[in-house]
């Protein structure tokens, strides 16, 4: 997968493209990631990317000719590029679209920024994606953060270091259930005796449980969101 970055502050990305396991993705050539700095993308001398808004109001508005020069240059060659826009108001960003975002060879994320993007610019864009209900500084964190959620998808980034939740669990949105390792007791605290136990039947219906329990706790609309899907088996339903 290829996927390019709009933004005004092409630094913001610097850490987050060389560490961890998006670094090894990219480093490895598994995924390319490029950031390009809209004011690259001006042509007057104090490389202006933002203007005031028609029909007043506060703050500064992102211009439309930088953005379009950077998706015409960028779109010269190769596929064309599914394009997403950050902004506040779009469409709420979750594991669903993730995964089908992963299917797409190729992405372009212009990074909302000040009060928003002009207008004219929706006409490159695909999806306007919200990462939640609140209002940053810069689409560019919402832009890293769809990036972790899709390139940990693409086959072969996790590597088996990580294993990719594919138990029903994780894939039908259930909460995890809980993870321990050593020492089998800490300050008092101490493992569940089933995860001792070796008994491979008896672990997975006890983290079946604790899923289901967590999740009818805190999130009770995925469990009924599931059961109206008839995604719950009878046992899991008692
Ligand atoms: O604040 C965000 O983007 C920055 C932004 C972009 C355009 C205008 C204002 C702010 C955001 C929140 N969830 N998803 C994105």
């Amino acid at each position: 997968m290829r996927i390019d970055v709009l933004t005004v502050l092409p630094g913001l990305f610097d850490c987050f493209l060389k560490e961890g396991v998006i670094g090894k993705a990219i480093s490895s050539g598994k995924v390319e990631v490029k950031v390009h700095n809209i004011r690259d993308f001006t042509t007057d001398k104090h490389r202006v990317v933002d203007d005031v808004p028609y029909g007043g109001g506060p703050g500064m508005v992102l211009k439309p000719e930088p953005i379009f020069r950077a998706y015409d240059e960028l779109t010269k060659e190769g596929e064309k590029p599914y394009v997403l826009l950050t902004e506040p108001w779009g469409e709420k960003f979750n594991q669903e679209m993730a995964v089908e975002l992963s299917k797409k060879p190729r992405l372009m994320i212009i990074c909302g920024r000040y009060e928003g993007v002009d207008e004219r610019v929706k006409s490159l864009v695909d999806r306007e994606v919200s990462i939640g209900d609140y209002v940053l500084t810069g689409g560019e964190l919402p832009a890293m953060v769809i990036m972790d959620a899709v390139l940990r998808l693409i086959p072969g980034v996790l590597g088996n270091l990580e294993s990719l939740r594919a138990d029903s669990f994780s894939d039908r949105g259930l909460l995890g259930y809980p993870n321990y390792t050593r020492p089998a007791e800490f300050r008092g605290m101490k493992v569940p005796e089933v995860l001792l136990s070796g008994h491979h039947k008896k672990i997975e219906s006890w983290r079946k449980e604790q899923s289901l329990r967590k999740t009818l706790e805190r999130r009770p609309e995925i469990i009924e969101n599931l059961k109206r899907k008839g995604l719950l088996t009878k046992e899991e339903l008692e």
